[in-house]
């Protein structure tokens, strides 16, 4: 394991983006075929994902992020290009089950409890009562939810129900994290709360790569690695801008000169890329 970035917070310590890539993205296409309504969302789009790392995608509305996500999560089908996800390709990954997801909304079942929302992936799989509990167990705890294990979804806020799908999403401890603008939907200051959380979080769950996307840029500076930024459709790399901040970072972070300096670089390369 000694390949994947230490996060550990041993030292405070730039964490190079380097290793074997975990989720490789080589000239993509992808076009939505509707006769004369034909859609190219993404064109010859490339990067990597090195293990262990996050990655933020960001771009103007509409650019092909989501479409992109989907892509390397093997829901959809790439019309040109490659993509490995560990060396393989995504549907066999998807079919491994790889993959962890997090969409906007959170998606639960409302006559669940939040304990059984959590153990269903590993219900699903026939997993044994005593380590599906005990799984779920630490999964609560790590998400801070404890205590609602008995509740329904309907009895939490929308940043609780968000923790919920997070706690969900890492059930089966997938190498992959793929989480579409989860904290969206959430006001300013449970957003920033949240990002906080996913970065304790992600520090835990040591060898989880993450593929994040974001409308948020102060958001992408502090959790990723390194953004990719996406041009307007149909969607190409713009810019990949490298995040050398050390890690942990704390909330404090937002208020240091490098931090500003590496959102006004991100900012100049998306308002460049909205007008390409
Ligand atoms: N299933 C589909 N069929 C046809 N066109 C689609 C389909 N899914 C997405 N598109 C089109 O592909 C383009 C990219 O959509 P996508 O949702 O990936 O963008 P996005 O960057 O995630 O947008 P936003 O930031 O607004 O969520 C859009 O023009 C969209 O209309």
């Amino acid at each position: 394991m000694d390949d994947v970035p230490d996060r550990s917070g041993a030292g405070m310590v730039a964490v190079p983006v380097a290793g074997p890539a975990a989720i490789t993205v080589d000239r993509v296409t992808k076009v939505f075929d509707g006769g004369d309504r034909s859609v190219t969302a993404l064109e010859d789009v490339s990067f990597e994902v090195p293990r262990g790392g996050f990655v933020s995608l960001i771009g103007p509305s509409g650019c092909g992020k989501s479409t992109l996500l989907r892509l390397v999560a093997g829901l959809l089908p790439a019309s040109g290009g490659e993509i490995a996800v560990g060396g393989i390709a995504p549907r066999e990954a998807r079919r491994k089950r790889q993959f962890g997801i997090v969409f906007q909304q959170p998606i639960l079942f409302d006559w669940r409890t939040v304990a059984q929302n959590v153990g269903l992936p590993m219900e699903l799989l026939g997993r044994s009562r005593a380590e599906i509990d005990a799984r779920v167990t630490e999964l609560l705890g790590l998400v801070g939810l404890a205590d609602f294990a008995d509740h329904r979804p309907w009895e939490l806020s929308g940043g609780m129900q968000q923790r919920v799908s997070i706690a969900r999403a890492l059930t089966l401890a997938p190498p992959y994290l793929l989480m579409d603008e989860p904290f969206g939907a959430l006001d300013m200051i449970t957003r920033d709360r949240m990002a906080d959380e996913l970065l304790r979080i992600w520090s835990e769950e040591i060898d989880t790569t993450v593929l994040f996307i974001t409308h948020s840029i102060p958001e992408a500076v502090l959790l990723s690695d390194r953004v990719v930024v996406l041009s307007a459709r149909p969607g190409r790399v713009a810019a990949t801008v490298e995040i050398d901040l050390p890690r942990p970072r704390s909330a404090e972070v937002r208020e240091t000169p490098e931090f500003f300096a590496l959102e006004s670089e991100l900012r100049r390369q998306l308002l460049a890329a909205e007008q390409a």
